[in-house]
């Protein structure tokens, strides 16, 4: 299902790091620029072929999602609330997609809630071919967390964690990673934890974001890749080339 020698690489860009996520749409211009320099990076060096990325909401998707109340599986029918939310979304995504375009990244948008869809039960559909197809013609797919229609439901909210796991199982990504603002999970006492195995073993010191999220912070990171057949990591900006070289990163999570 890959095209290169590397296997494919997904990485989410979390909203901690690209955006300030204590003032509402508002960039961490800074931490974008250096996670754009570790891409092209990357992809120059051919320590990267086949990547897709995906970034999370901060706050342009959290802070709208939380005023309409919406989240993973409280929904809402009001359009208003939608295109709220979804355009949020789209304005951090032109960002995030300018900063790769000026490093040269043939990077290109997937909307995900033009092609997903959840069913009654919450369980969600990603129809991933057109990202196979981008990623075989030599792009960089870039996707993000956004609403997604929800049987039942109206919208939710799908995360950019739910969609790194999606995408790494459908394309049998070689390596997933996820990049925060800490340098990894932490124990109780601010050390990185180096390997996850059980969620049972970490559960205790798994929080929720300090600022608004409406899609569960570290405790549901750790959840989504638990589920994962492959190894994963989360790890902090500044570990993101390293993560890239196939080197070990923060926290390595496998069950
Ligand atoms: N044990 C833990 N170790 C590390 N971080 C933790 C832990 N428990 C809670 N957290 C919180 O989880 C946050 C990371 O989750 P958050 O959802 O903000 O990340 P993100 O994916 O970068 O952002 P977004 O959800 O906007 O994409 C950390 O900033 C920290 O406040
Ligand atoms: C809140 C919205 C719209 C997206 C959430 O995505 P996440 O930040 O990856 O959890």
């Amino acid at each position: 299902m890959t095209s290169s020698g590397t296997g494919t690489t997904v990485v989410k860009l979390g909203g901690s790091v690209v955006t300030d996520k204590d003032r509402d749409e508002t960039l961490d211009a800074d931490s974008l620029e250096t996670a754009a320099d570790a891409v092209a990076t990357a992809l120059g060096s051919g320590d990267v072929e086949d990547l897709v990325i995906v970034h999370g909401g901060g706050s342009f998707g959290h802070v709208h999602a939380s005023e309409h109340g919406v989240s993973t599986t409280d929904g809402t029918h009001d359009v208003g609330a939608v295109h709220a939310i979804h355009g949020a979304m789209k304005t951090l995504d032109e960002f995030v997609l300018q900063r790769l375009l000026e490093r040269d990244v043939p990077a290109v948008p997937v909307h995900p809630f033009s092609v997903a869809s959840r069913d009654a039960e919450g369980r969600l559909d990603l129809p991933t071919a057109p990202v196979e197809t981008m990623l075989a013609e030599g792009f960089v797919p870039v996707l993000h967390g956004d609403v997604v229609s929800h049987r039942g439901e109206g919208v939710t909210i799908v995360s950019g964690d739910e969609l790194i796991v999606e995408l790494a199982t459908a394309l049998e990504a070689e390596r997933v990673g996820l990049c925060s603002t800490v340098p990894g999970v932490l124990d109780d006492t601010g050390d990185v934890i180096e390997r996850i195995e059980d969620y049972a073993d970490v559960e205790a010191v798994l929080g929720t974001s300090e600022s608004t999220d409406v899609t569960g912070g570290m405790a549901a990171k750790v959840q989504a890749l638990l589920a994962l057949e492959s190894r994963a990591s989360i790890f902090g900006l500044e570990s993101l080339p390293a993560f890239f070289r196939g080197e070990g990163a923060g926290t390595t999570i496998e069950s």
